[in-house]
């Protein structure tokens, strides 16, 4: 196997993301040793149980001695907190990065914390799942997924190309863009998509017993896929949408007029209104099929 791309990575918070870059890490040989620590003694004793860690003693400063990589894994709404924390305990040359699903509240939650001489490189995988904790995670998650990196301006290039080595290695594709421009990337094609269907799943909730036991009975298709979506974490999307208000608002707004067209060419007729706006949108589903980016197969993120 190639040489390892870190000698210690350390992760902070051991869910479906820390734990399968635990795994693909180890698997894929992307770091010589792996050190995990996560705030709660459950999650800790099942990391054990695991064994996907060399050092799950739970001790701070042991975790981060000699860590040349420590990436934050928690929900986004305590990324300043715990980057306080470990401060203290990063090395010189060492890189401190995330995977935030949000990046300009976290890079202005985590920067005023970094220590001199430690590069700070965040990140997010564009993949995951409904599912969280240790046991949700897997080595092969990350296969064929994009891995956004938002270096802040100034960044040492040789870091962020051995952060980028690292996501190849256990099989991202990597692309480099601004704080910015990823969270309003986002905002259309991630947070907005799950805000609607937290709410058509809620709208289905709030009928009555009778209605909802038929919902459920005979729910095709479409509304399964949104009560996929729809059961995913609460803290971790509750800390999306506080901290991308700006840009999840921005798209709302959007899609709220466009929805406005929408109900208004039913109200009126409008056939011909929607066939075309319904071919537009077909089109995009193609382009993105033929890209080979579909991964709407059957067991897709459920195993
Ligand atoms: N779930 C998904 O599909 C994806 C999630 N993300 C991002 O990855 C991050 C983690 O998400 P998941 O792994 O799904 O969450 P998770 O809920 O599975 O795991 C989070 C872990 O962080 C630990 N934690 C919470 N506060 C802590 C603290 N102060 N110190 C140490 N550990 C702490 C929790 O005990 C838990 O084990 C989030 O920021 C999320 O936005 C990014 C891509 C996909
Ligand atoms: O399960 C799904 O369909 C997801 O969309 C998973 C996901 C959730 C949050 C992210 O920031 C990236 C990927």
């Amino acid at each position: 196997m190639a040489e390892p791309i870190f000698d210690r990575l350390a992760i902070i918070g051991a869910g479906l993301i820390g734990s399968s870059i635990a795994r693909a890490a180890r698997d894929y040989g992307a770091a010589g040793e792996i050190a995990i620590v996560d705030a709660s003694q459950q999650v800790m004793a099942r990391v054990r149980e695991l064994g996907i860690a060399d050092d799950a003693g739970g001790d701070m400063a042991q975790a981060l001695k000699g860590a040349d990589l420590i990436i934050i894994c928690t929900p986004v709404g305590v990324c300043g907190v715990v980057a306080q924390a470990i401060a203290p305990h990063l090395e010189k040359g060492a890189i401190l990065s995330d995977v935030g699903s949000v990046k300009g509240a976290v890079v202005a939650q985590i920067a005023p914390h970094v220590p001199a001489g430690v590069h700070f490189i965040p990140a997010h995988p564009l993949a995951g799942t409904e599912f969280s904790g240790p046991d949700a995670g897997f080595a092969t998650l990350f296969q064929n997924r994009w891995s956004i990196l938002t270096p802040l301006e100034g960044a040492d290039a040789s870091a962020v190309a051995r952060l980028a080595n690292f996501w190849t290695r256990i099989g991202a594709k990597v692309e480099t863009m601004s704080p910015e421009h990823h969270d309003k990337v986002l905002a259309l094609t991630s947070h907005l998509p799950h805000l609607i269907a937290y709410n058509i799943v809620g709208t289905a909730d709030d009928f009555g017993e009778q209605t909802r036991s038929e919902v459920i009975k005979f729910s095709a298709s479409g509304f399964r896929d949104f009560t996929r979506i729809a059961a995913s974490d609460p803290t971790m999307w509750r800390d999306i949408f506080l901290n991308n208000r700006e840009a999840v608002l921005e798209m709302l707004g959007r899609f709220n007029e466009d929805l406005s067209a929408l109900q208004r060419m039913i109200r009126r007729g409008d056939g011909e209104g929607l066939f075309d706006f319904f071919t537009r949108t077909r089109a995009i589903r193609r382009s993105i099929v033929e890209q080979g980016q579909d991964t709407s197969a059957p067991d897709f993120g459920r195993r």
